[in-house]
């Protein structure tokens, strides 16, 4: 099974291909470079979702020989004054059939968030490589591992939106 992913970040990668994994056989995963005119750091359940559908769509017409496309795109959704942060995954087969998966989400500190509204900082991995001193923390555990103590990896988070969005797809007969 071809599964093509519009991005290259690898934690995104080993996501998808964990959650495909489980449920199909023979799994490869591609990754593309795709431009969805979303900003670095999608703020709002709107472009956040705009974002992953893009990046799925994107990727199965680029790909060749795709049966699914995937996108995974995180941003900020605001909860009365606090953001937290989240994974969207937009998986679509080659009928164009999609679905929308939600990973956890953690609260972004509020300092952080700050430095990112005020444009001193243009996304996440920006504010979070500057404070712990990290080189690309996006591609490499994300912050999600430095705030956990190591214990979930960026790469759980990407798990569990593609499992999410790949429900429908595995129980077709009540999601008809
Ligand atoms: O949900 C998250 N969990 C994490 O633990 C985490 N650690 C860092 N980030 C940052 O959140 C921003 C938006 O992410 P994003 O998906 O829009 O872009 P990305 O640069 O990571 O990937 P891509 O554009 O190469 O596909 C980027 O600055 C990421 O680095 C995280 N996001």
């Amino acid at each position: 099974m071809e599964v093509c992913v519009g991005s290259t970040n690898p934690t995104k990668l080993k996501g998808v291909k964990n959650a495909f994994s489980m449920f199909y056989n023979n799994v490869n995963i591609k990754g593309y470079n795709v431009q969805t005119g979303i900003p670095p750091q999608p703020i709002g359940l709107e472009q956040i979702i705009e974002g992953a559908r893009r990046r799925a769509i994107s990727s199965l017409a680029i790909g060749e020989r795709c049966d699914f496309g995937v996108g995974v795109e995180a941003g900020f959704i605001p909860i009365e004054d606090k953001f937290f942060d989240v994974q969207i995954a937009f998986v679509i087969d080659r009928n164009g059939i999609g679905f929308y998966g939600f990973s956890p989400m953690f609260m972004v500190p509020k300092t952080f968030v700050e430095k990112i509204l005020a444009g001193e900082y243009r996304e996440l991995e920006e504010v979070v490589d500057s404070y712990f001193h990290t080189k690309n923390i996006g591609e490499k555990g994300g912050f999600i591992s430095i705030l956990s103590k190591g214990r979930i990896r960026r790469e759980d988070l990407v798990f569990y939106a593609v499992t999410m969005a790949l429900i429908p797809f595995i129980n077709q007969n009540i999601y008809s």
